[in-house]
């Protein structure tokens, strides 16, 4: 049992941070390279590679595992660092049965046999034809090993010629013995290399699946998540990809063969009761490992959930070191500290301990067979019908299926973590399926631009309506200005034209047409947006620019840049064009950072153009010299240009004023005659003036 031994030996008190290769190996070469170092877990860049295996979170037992809670399930941090707090997306509902959730774990590994045998892919079916090849011939040589071994035994087990070398005697089946090892081995990792790109497409797949389809989700999906959540969900959920393929592919699938070839062979070559003897150990010795690891289970998830805790009071009151020191509570901080490494210590002590028992229970039930084995063997040499080569022969088979077998729990553990994730992935993409065009939708055909809001009804929440019942039309060509007090729906108008949100009623029409009835990509396309605050993404401005439209040149962007006034800022600093404009843009001034909306909009050129309250962040200078700019620049009368605005002094020039109030249109006309009116807008101005007058 020198595997097992060696897997003792190995035993990590802490939670383990194990490095390991996820290879299949022969007999021996594992008892000496340990699956303790043997990668259980890889993510999409390390399918096969060495890599770091966090201690994660796991299931309790598989019965309560489903209900853990989201801190439970965050990945444990040093104790130095803070957990992850964001809510990991669409986590599967709690309490459900053990029938319901095995279903839904077929469901998810039927999802990756897809990848296995992609339709129409021939190449990676050739793959997984030549990598079962490579699996069976791995395996038949492997149990080839204690094959020849008898034969080496029994052909120097009679008496022999005082003459005869170890050639004549045995010489060609100890090579055949040595090639046999060494040719497992080299299948199993042919095996590995064959299989890396089917696994590393696999995950390539579907997290570029899962990417698409977020980004392909509406706009309320997005306000309601965090990303930090998404991201991990995906991560973990791709590692999963990877686990669950290499736990199959090269774990359960291999292993099951081995037992089966083994079995066959010794009811073959001695009669059916040594292969009952072994299969009832697999047995016993898989519900042990089984029942124990999901024992064992909840003493990680009390340590990882110390260990959270442990975190975030060391991070919270180092940071707020001051408060600790000006009431001199260091004692208490520390006292708060200790009580969490505490439990922490306990739990992994238990983790130790139960360790202990779930090896040493594993290894009394296979010795214990290999034991009674060897009995049956022993008697079968004293009444000659088996040799003592046969005896070596049946206890080295059996023997080598311990070597697989000595991971079993870890496997098991690790199998319902990834099944976790990936459900948690696969969900992502089932419950938020977005909107798709009707099979008749025609793209948008444009002769204008004219807008119009029809009796429309909207809200983001059924107790808050926005609209009621709007109506309004924004004539071809023009440039209109929407105002109102905040919180009347202005910005809301862009969102339901560009279609981030559906009306619950009435009707949105483009030149005539409706537009839930066209194509989305022409609607969008048609629709361009100088936001108010603009979305920069962390790379140079050349990038952010060309963003409006991605096969622009970079003469165009030049141009765009001209007309929007900010080239020659741009070519004063250090890097030019290359400069990076910082996450999420915090390098450049809310100014700049609107000329460039202006530029990246006047490269995109679209016939219908909003300003969604885009000068609101700025002070009246850099507002007027924008206005300046795009009047001059952007309006032409080619283009519908509807500014959404709280300051009046910006849409004077508009050719209609659409005042809003409570979701419905309250006045309309320009500004003259809306003065005139003395009605809201008036009063709005009087407001607004008599502000600048104090400022
Ligand atoms: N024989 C056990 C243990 C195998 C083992 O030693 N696993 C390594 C990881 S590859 C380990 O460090 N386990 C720690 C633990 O299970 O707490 C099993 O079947 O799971």
């Amino acid at each position: 049992m020198n595997a097992l031994r060696s897997a003792a030996a190995f035993r990590h008190v802490r939670i383990p941070r194990v490095h390991v290769t996820f290879s299949q190996r022969s007999a021996h070469s594992h008892a000496t390279a340990s699956w303790n170092r043997a990668a259980v877990r890889s993510g999409p860049h390390h399918f096969h590679s060495n890599f770091y295996l966090p201690p994660r979170p796991v299931p309790p037992n598989s019965r309560t595992f489903r209900q853990l809670t989201q801190q439970e399930k965050s990945v444990p941090q040093s104790t130095t660092t803070t957990a992850p707090k964001e809510a990991t997306p669409a986590a599967p509902k709690a309490a459900i049965s053990n029938a319901v959730q095995r279903r839904r774990d077929w469901a998810i590994v039927r999802r990756l046999a897809v990848h296995i045998w992609p339709k129409n892919d021939w190449g990676t079916r050739g793959r997984v034809v030549l990598g079962v090849g490579l699996l069976v011939s791995g395996k038949l040589l492997n149990v080839q090993v204690p094959l020849f071994f008898k034969e080496i035994i029994d052909t120097l087990n009679i008496p022999l010629d005082a003459q005869s070398t170890v050639w004549v005697v045995c010489g060609s089946v100890i090579l055949a013995y040595g090639a046999a090892r060494i040719g497992a081995t080299l299948f199993g990792e042919l095996l590995n290399a064959v299989f890396a790109n089917v696994g590393q497409r696999a995950v390539r797949t579907v997290a570029r699946q899962t990417f698409e389809h977020l980004l392909n989700l509406d706009f309320k999906f997005h306000l309601s998540r965090q990303t930090g959540g998404l991201t991990r969900a995906i991560d973990r959920g791709t590692k999963g990809v990877t686990f669950i393929l290499q736990a199959i592919l090269f774990r359960v699938v291999p292993t099951a063969l081995e037992i089966s070839l083994v079995c066959g062979i010794l009811t073959y070559k001695f009669g059916w009761d040594y292969a009952a003897i072994t299969l009832a150990t697999m047995a016993a010795y898989t519900w042990y490992t089984v029942r124990t690891t999901a024992w064992r289970t909840q003493f990680r998830r009390q340590a990882n959930s110390a260990d959270n805790k442990a975190a975030t009071v060391a991070v919270d009151s180092l940071l707020n070191y001051e408060a600790v020191k000006n009431f001199n509570n260091e004692q208490y901080e520390v006292k708060r500290y200790d009580t969490h490494l505490c439990a922490y210590e306990k739990a992994s002590v238990k983790i130790a301990t139960s360790l202990a028992l779930l090896n040493s229970g594993q290894n009394v039930i296979f010795s214990t067979a290999l034991t009674g084995i060897m009995f049956l063997a022993a008697q079968g040499v004293i009444n000659g019908t088996m040799t003592v080569g046969d005896l070596v022969m049946v206890n080295q088979l059996v023997f080598q299926l311990s070597m697989p077998l000595n991971f079993l729990g870890t496997i098991y553990r690790e199998v319902r973590q990834s099944l976790l994730d990936m459900e948690v992935l696969f969900n992502l993409q089932a419950e938020h399926t977005p909107a798709k065009d009707p099979p008749d939708a025609k793209p948008l055909s444009l002769s204008g631009g004219k807008i119009s809001f029809e009796n429309v009804a909207f809200a983001y929440h059924p107790d808050r309506p926005i609209f009621r019942d709007l109506s309004f039309t924004i004539p071809a060509g023009k440039k209109v200005a929407i105002v109102g007090p905040s919180g009347c729906g202005k910005s809301t108008v862009f969102r339901l034209l560009y279609r981030f949100y559906e009306p619950s009623a009435g009707r949105i029409l483009v030149d005539g047409q409706d537009i839930s009835r066209v194509q989305l990509a022409s609607l969008r396309a048609a629709v361009g947006v100088v936001p108010q605050d603009t979305p920069l993404f962390h790379a140079d401005i050349m990038h952010n620019v060309r963003y409006g439209r991605l096969d622009a040149s970079d003469e165009e962007v030049v141009a765009a840049m001209k007309k929007a006034h900010v080239h020659d800022t741009v070519t004063r600093l250090p890097d030019g064009y290359a400069t990076n404009v910082g996450e999420r843009g915090l390098m450049v001034s809310g100014g700049e950072k609107q000329r460039l909306a202006v530029a990246r909009a006047l490269l995109k050129d679209p016939p219908i153009l909003f300003f969604d309250e885009a000068t609101a962040a700025l002070d009246a200078q850099t507002e007027s010299e924008l206005m300046k700019n795009i009047n001059a620049t952007l309006l032409d009368s080619a283009r519908t240009s509807i500014f959404i605005a709280h300051r009046l002094r910006t849409v004077v020039e508009a050719d209609v004023i659409i005042v809003l109030k409570e979701g419905t249109v309250v006045e309309q006309g320009t500004h003259e005659e809306l003065l005139r009116e003395g009605g809201l807008y008036y009063s709005m101005w009087q407001e607004q003036a008599a502000d600048t007058f104090s400022e």
